[in-house]
């Protein structure tokens, strides 16, 4: 049963997000107009931007063998980026294909076409743009179908773009592939913080996921707007899956905005705010923001693994140490963490402060 909550007489269940036009449609008919509402306080500088790419990048196939070197980059990559790029996971690369075609189609499609999978105000899945808050909030300059998968039951299929041939099949394949993944790669941490490899497992139920699908249309003036506002995911971990040519994704590492160089046929896995309050602050979810270009849209699709709406989070006993590491969140049942999550623009890390305690 899906527990609602209402608000001003109407229900929704983690979030509402208003109404915005499809920027693909604005740029498809004026490719120079930049609307005011997309022209950011603070546009992009290449200050305080890192000109380099290198990430840690981490061995999928040694972690599912048990090897202690790669498990210890895992701990220091999650522990001093939040970020790396995962290789050798054994996603076939047209699997890959598949799903990255299956999004260019999709957002191909007539506006008209689209539309019929559109998000209602008071629903988090569907066609559009979430996070939008109030009617006077700067836009991001990307539209995106959101999509829940996993488990099956929670698949809501009348968002589901069904007549569009070989969406749901690439669709179902890739969300198995990346279960697969995502359940190795909790194991891991589970054991990194100190529990048996099933131990997140038990405390946060099987893995949830969700999938956004992002499209960047070009710019005339990328300098003026986000593709992505800077936020934290809100998830346990996500990965994700980009076009191989075009970079748009900056990290924050050392207070500089560093832009992550596609690696081809390998998946951007970063730590989300779940995993961050569990280690009590051990591994961090790290801001991340998604520019645009002048030449080449962009298509990204980001794999949201996350606990169950009604499993509480909060800081392992494994993780907390009165002497050295006192506990630096509360716990929360995770639906309302990501209602308050749902309930803000995208700012930051702004919506962590919430579960912080100030000690
Ligand atoms: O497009 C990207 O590279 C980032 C997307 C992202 O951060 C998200 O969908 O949460
Ligand atoms: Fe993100």
């Amino acid at each position: 049963m899906e527990m609602e909550v209402g608000n001003g007489g109407e229900k929704f269940k983690w979030g509402k997000s208003l109404p915005v036009p499809s920027i693909q449609e604005i740029v498809k008919n004026d490719f120079q107009s930049v609307p005011d509402r997309y022209v950011q306080d603070r546009p992009i500088t290449s200050q305080n931007l890192v000109d380099s790419h290198e990430i840690p990048f981490i061995d999928f196939s040694s972690l599912a063998k048990g090897d202690e070197h790669e498990t210890r980059k895992l701990h220091l990559a999650c522990k001093d980026w939040g970020f790396f790029q995962l290789i050798n996971h054994g996603v076939k690369e047209e699997v890959l294909e598949k799903m990255k075609a299956a999004v260019s189609a999709f957002f191909e499609l007539p506006v008209e076409e689209k539309n019929k999978y559109a998000k209602a105000e008071n629903e988090i899945q569907g066609y559009g743009q979430n996070f939008v808050v109030s009617e006077n909030q700067k836009l991001d300059w990307s539209d995106m179908i959101y999509l829940i998968t996993v488990p099956a039951e929670s698949r809501k299929y009348k968002f589901w773009p069904l007549t569009l041939p070989g969406f749901k099949e690439a669709m179902e394949e890739y969300s198995r592939e990346m279960q697969r993944v995502a359940e190795e790669i909790q194991a891991n941490l589970s054991v990194l913080m100190g529990l048996e490899r099933d131990g997140l497992k038990r405390v946060e139920g099987d893995l949830k996921q969700g999938i956004r699908m992002n499209y960047y249309p070009v710019c005339a003036r990328p300098d003026l707007v986000l593709g992505i506002s800077p936020h934290s995911d809100g998830t346990s971990f996500t990965l994700l899956l980009q076009d191989d040519d075009v970079t748009g994704l900056h990290i924050k590492h050392n207070h500089a905005w560093l832009p992550v160089k596609p690696l081809p046929n390998s998946l951007v896995v970063n730590v989300g705010d779940a995993t961050e309050i569990q280690s009590n602050g051990m591994y961090k979810s790290i801001e991340h923001r998604g520019v645009t270009n002048e030449k080449k849209p962009r298509i990204s699709v980001a794999t949201f693994m996350f606990p169950d709406d009604e499993q509480e989070i909060g800081p392992l006993e494994t993780m907390i140490n009165d002497q050295n590491h006192p506990r630096l969140y509360r716990n929360i049942k995770y639906v309302d963490y990501v209602r308050e999550k749902f309930s803000r623009k995208m700012q930051g890390k702004a919506h962590t402060q919430f579960v912080k305690l100030h000690n």
